[in-house]
């Protein structure tokens, strides 16, 4: 399980919770403008847009999880496992049927396509897109295929949050196409689609931070004899549903002020609010899902913050201390293992 969540302050943040039983050796990974891209199906791109986010580095190759670009766009992948669809590449325009293609005889001839390998998508979008209103024209004319990197490699079953200040959209490749939603509750999980997660906050409409009026039944006097009554019912379990009411509650309602510290430290309450810990999600053959990393990325600085389960000290990597206009990816080990300050001694 995952979640991811946006934030906004005076500056706009984009992170995730990564969530599985073992790690794929990811680094926080800054791909530089001029480093080359070969698309499968697009050709090379000499530049780009830079980019710094999580990534899986195989054969010099980043296979971002999560990642800003330098314009302050943001997008993470989640797994989508039993509903993700990906496509067949096709040539070069959409197929069409005998009657779209009578209508379209003598006016344009077919949509143009741009066939896009499920592990290329944060590539190709974030290395050209400067908001969500860009990326919605490309994905207008993708077809994302089940190419996978290699044979070490299969393609991963995802779903993405891709979010820019102003606006955040999730899309959701299925059976019957491609989907984009807007995304008002601003974080998403896994399973199942993203409508039905949105659905399901109906049945919370009540939750409040506030405490609530009694209005149980006429004649019963009840007490308010804790705080916190009114998000009472609010899920607590680690199941993909109920994080998903949980994140957008505990980020719908958050508060912080709106310096860089204040900022980030109210994110990372936010995605550890539905953090899995070791034991607690039983996936088989003695294995269990924890958080993995908790990411915050400021998108308008560039800055790419995150915490491991072995290391709660907050990390930072600035991608705009390093050459941007370089041709070879800058990569970041994870820092491990828990820092603890202590007073006296
Ligand atoms: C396992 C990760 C998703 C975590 C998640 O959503 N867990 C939920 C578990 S569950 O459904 O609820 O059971 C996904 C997110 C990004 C994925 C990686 C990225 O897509 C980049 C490459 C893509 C390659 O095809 C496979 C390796 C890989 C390096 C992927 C491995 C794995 O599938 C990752 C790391």
């Amino acid at each position: 399980m995952c979640t991811a969540a946006v934030y906004k302050t005076k500056d706009f943040y984009f992170g995730r919770n990564l969530d599985y039983e073992f790690p794929y050796g990811e680094e926080v990974t800054i791909t530089p403008r001029n480093y080359p891209f070969s698309f499968r199906f697009l050709g090379e791109r000499k530049q780009h847009y830079a980019m710094i986010g999580m990534a899986h580095v195989a054969d010099d190759y980043p296979l971002y999880y999560d990642a800003i670009n330098e314009k302050g766009l943001g997008m993470a992948g989640l797994n989508f496992v039993g509903n993700a669809v990906y496509g067949e590449p096709v040539l070069g325009k959409k197929e069409e049927t005998a009657e779209e293609h009578e209508r379209e005889a003598g006016m344009v001839k077919g949509s143009e396509i741009d066939n896009v390998a499920q592990f290329e998508l944060p590539l190709w979008l974030l290395g050209q897109c400067a908001s969500v209103k860009e990326v919605r024209a490309l994905l207008a004319r993708i077809n994302i295929t089940n190419t996978p990197f290699n044979e070490r490699y299969p393609v991963s079953q995802l779903h993405w949050m891709i979010a820019d200040r102003e606006e955040t959209i999730v899309v959701e490749a299925v059976a019957d196409g491609l989907h984009v939603y807007d995304n008002p509750a601003g974080v998403l999980t896994n399973n199942p689609p993203f409508p039905q997660q949105m659905f399901r906050l109906n049945d919370y409409r009540s939750l409040s931070p506030k405490q609530p009026e009694n209005t149980f039944a006429p004649g019963l006097e009840l007490a308010s004899y804790s705080r916190g009554m009114g998000a009472m019912g609010l899920p607590g379990d680690l199941s993909s549903a109920s994080r998903f009411v949980r994140a957008a509650f505990v980020r719908g309602n958050s508060l912080s002020g709106d310096s860089e510290a204040e900022s980030v430290s109210q994110f990372f309450h936010i995605l550890h609010s539905v953090e899995q810990q070791r034991g607690c999600c039983d996936v088989g053959g003695e294995k269990y899902e924890i958080t993995i990393y908790t990411s915050c990325c400021n998108a308008d600085k560039g800055i790419y913050y995150y915490t491991t389960y072995e290391n709660h000290q907050i990390t930072a990597v600035d991608m705009h201390a390093e050459n941007l206009d370089g041709a070879e990816l800058f990569r970041y080990p994870l820092v491990q293992g828990e820092q603890i300050r202590w007073q006296n001694r």
